[in-house]
């Protein structure tokens, strides 16, 4: 149940572990961190990752007669979580969603979760453009979805694979809010002032060829992935991860009125 989102961003990525689960879930903790109230939706039904990069493994979810019950990762319940790995009880159960089960499953999690009232929802997606990211742009046709983020990482192969999510988004009628280049660069954990960061990589320049938004270049960071539910904001406050992806949420900000 969507009528309560103010907004709806969808994270989405050409090819796989460019780090779009930990943008998502950044993006999503820092909104929090600035005062909204958000849903986290994991539709990435081959490899959801967000309950581990949030620790909510192995929490149970269930069905109320409003839909399913999302997991909330405090008490004050500023983040909502749904995620298909909470209906894994064992992350070495291999599942296989296929066809029909599939689109239903995402169906599913996007008209029946009952997500109450939100600021946000940001919609992690598996990578590329699959039978999961048709389904979710036919049922959000009748709810205002503010538009898409799109992750990758400073590799030409992946560069190549965001061309083909540009065209996605603009065949399917969904805004492109802009790109994010991830592990653009290195950022050294042991040095107190390292200045070797942000690689001028390919995203940034396909994002001014294809006339999008270029939202930020978060460097590779080894802290980044060690955060677990953390919100990099606050726990690494003065690193330039901190600062892009303050820089990236307050452009989302922007965009999304
Ligand atoms: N900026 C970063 N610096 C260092 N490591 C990172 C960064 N971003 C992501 N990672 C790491 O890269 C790996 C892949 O990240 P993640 O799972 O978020 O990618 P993904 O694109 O969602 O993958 P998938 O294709 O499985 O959905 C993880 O180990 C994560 O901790």
């Amino acid at each position: 149940m969507l009528e309560g989102v103010k907004h709806i961003i969808l994270v989405l990525s050409g090819k796989g572990g460019v780090g779009k689960s930990t943008v998502s879930t950044q993006i999503a903790l820092t909104l929090v961190e600035k005062g909204c109230k958000v849903g986290l939706l994991d539709v990435d039904l081959c490899g959801p990752s967000i309950p581990y990069l949030l620790q909510l493994e192995g929490k149970d979810v269930h069905q109320s007669d409003e839909g399913w019950v999302p997991v909330y990762t405090d008490e004050k319940q500023n983040l909502a979580v749904m995620s298909i790995g909470f209906l894994l009880n064992n992350r070495n159960n291999a599942v296989v969603w296929r066809g029909p089960k599939k689109t239903s499953m995402v169906k599913q999690f996007l008209t029946d979760v009952s997500w109450g009232e939100l600021d946000y929802l940001i919609i992690d997606t598996p990578p590329g453009t699959s039978d999961e990211h048709i389904t979710v742009m036919e049922n959000l046709k009748n709810v205002k979805c503010d538009g898409a983020v799109i992750v990758t990482t400073p590799q030409l192969v992946s560069i190549e694979d965001v061309r083909k999510e540009i065209t996605f988004c603009k065949k399917t009628g969904i805004p492109i809010i802009g790109l994010i280049e991830n592990m653009s660069g290195f950022v050294c954990p042991s040095c107190t002032n390292c200045t070797n960061i942000f690689s001028k990589g390919g995203g940034e320049t396909l994002a001014t060829i294809s006339n999008i938004k270029h939202l930020g270049s978060i460097p590779i960071d080894p802290r980044v992935g060690q955060l677990l539910g953390r919100a990099c904001v606050n726990e690494l406050p003065d690193s330039p991860s901190a600062k892009v992806f303050n820089q990236i949420v307050d452009k989302v900000i922007q965009v999304a009125v």
